[in-house]
């Protein structure tokens, strides 16, 4: 597969059966196959998209000394300010080429969960950023909702099998700005080859080149999508629950050529996790004889240490 499979949201929320059927089929065929889709009829509208964007620019100018006051030690880049550099992929030692930002849940009905999570950080300089960050992560997550109930079904599951793991979850919402480049990179690039750790990923802003997925060949192929579009990858978490059937596609962002060294990349992925309790067991329904079960068990706690760890984020 060469391209990336678009769908439509919207049949899966209307009222037609076989429209709904149509795209479950159809993401969970792009998501044995290539692990990614674009996705149109979420539940972003232009001016919630157009004033992230804005205020994410906004914060990305402000002075190094400012966003650096919103970088905070101790909670492995959670929340608040990353600066440029920080996170390497898993196995590799360069660090990525870019800076970014973390908005987390915001836990509104659960006190032991409002306590396990770090406290969003608030930009004083924005009073905008705060807010538009806010809707823009609810608008993702319920996003996000729809499509794991249309992945449910697709794995023979309760429609609403997600839900209840996905209600508070540790999700987190990172825009990324990906600098200039000012001098020879070298090795390093603006995101080495990597698999998502999360159960989805949402992504605004691969309309520009600049992301490409790897297929099945090991060929890499560019993800670009349409304006209205976001690119919907399956991650660890939901390929290790569905003993591989669902891919974790590897992709990276490449730099741009030379003549575009002078441009920024602005990406705004939602990162789609569970509660820390969730059993990432391999499903039973997964497993058969020509799929042995891979994978040991863990939960999703578990799993996202491991993995800070890895990318440098979190000191053993
Ligand atoms: O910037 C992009 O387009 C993709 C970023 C990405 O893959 C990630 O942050 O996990
Ligand atoms: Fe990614």
């Amino acid at each position: 597969m060469n391209i990336i499979p678009s769908v439509n949201l919207k049949d899966f929320t209307s009222n037609d059966a076989t429209k709904k059927q149509q795209f479950v089929e159809a993401i969970g065929k792009a998501y044995e196959e290539i692990g990614f889709v674009a996705l149109k009829g979420h539940f972003l509208d232009e001016t919630l998209v157009e004033n992230l964007y804005k205020e994410v620019k906004n914060f990305f100018d402000l002075p190094l000394e400012t966003k650096q006051k919103y970088e905070i030690p101790g909670i492995g880049g959670q929340r608040g300010y990353v600066s440029f550099g920080k996170e390497s992929a898993k196995g590799k030692k360069e660090g990525d080429l870019k800076e970014f930002w973390h908005f987390g849940q915001y836990v509104e009905d659960n006190e032991a969960l409002k306590n396990e999570y770090p406290d969003n950080v608030i930009v004083e300089e924005l009073p905008e950023f705060n807010a538009i960050g806010k809707e823009a992560y609810k608008m993702l997550e319920k996003t996000a909702k729809y499509v794991l109930r249309a992945l449910a079904i697709y794995l023979g599951l309760e429609e609403t099998y997600f839900d209840n793991y996905i209600h508070n979850g540790n999700s987190i919402l990172r825009p990324i700005h990906y600098p200039p480049i000012t001098q020879e990179p070298k090795d390093a690039v603006r995101a080495a080859a990597h698999g998502d750790i999360n159960l989805i990923t949402l992504l605004m802003g691969a309309q520009g080149r600049g992301l490409q997925v790897q297929n099945h060949k090991g060929e890499w192929i560019d993800a670009i999508a349409e304006p209205d579009e976001l690119m919907i990858n399956v991650g660890d978490m939901l390929s290790r629950h569905t003993n591989n059937k669902l891919k974790s596609t590897i992709h990276r962002v490449i730099n741009p050529p030379r003549e575009l060294w002078g441009t920024s990349r602005y990406s705004i992925p939602f990162f789609m996790h569970s509660i820390s309790d969730m059993k990432l067991n391999v499903l039973e329904n997964c497993v058969d004889e020509n799929n042995p079960k891979a994978f040991d068990d863990i939960t999703a706690g578990e799993f996202l240490t491991e993995r800070l760890i890895e990318l440098g984020l979190i000191k053993k």
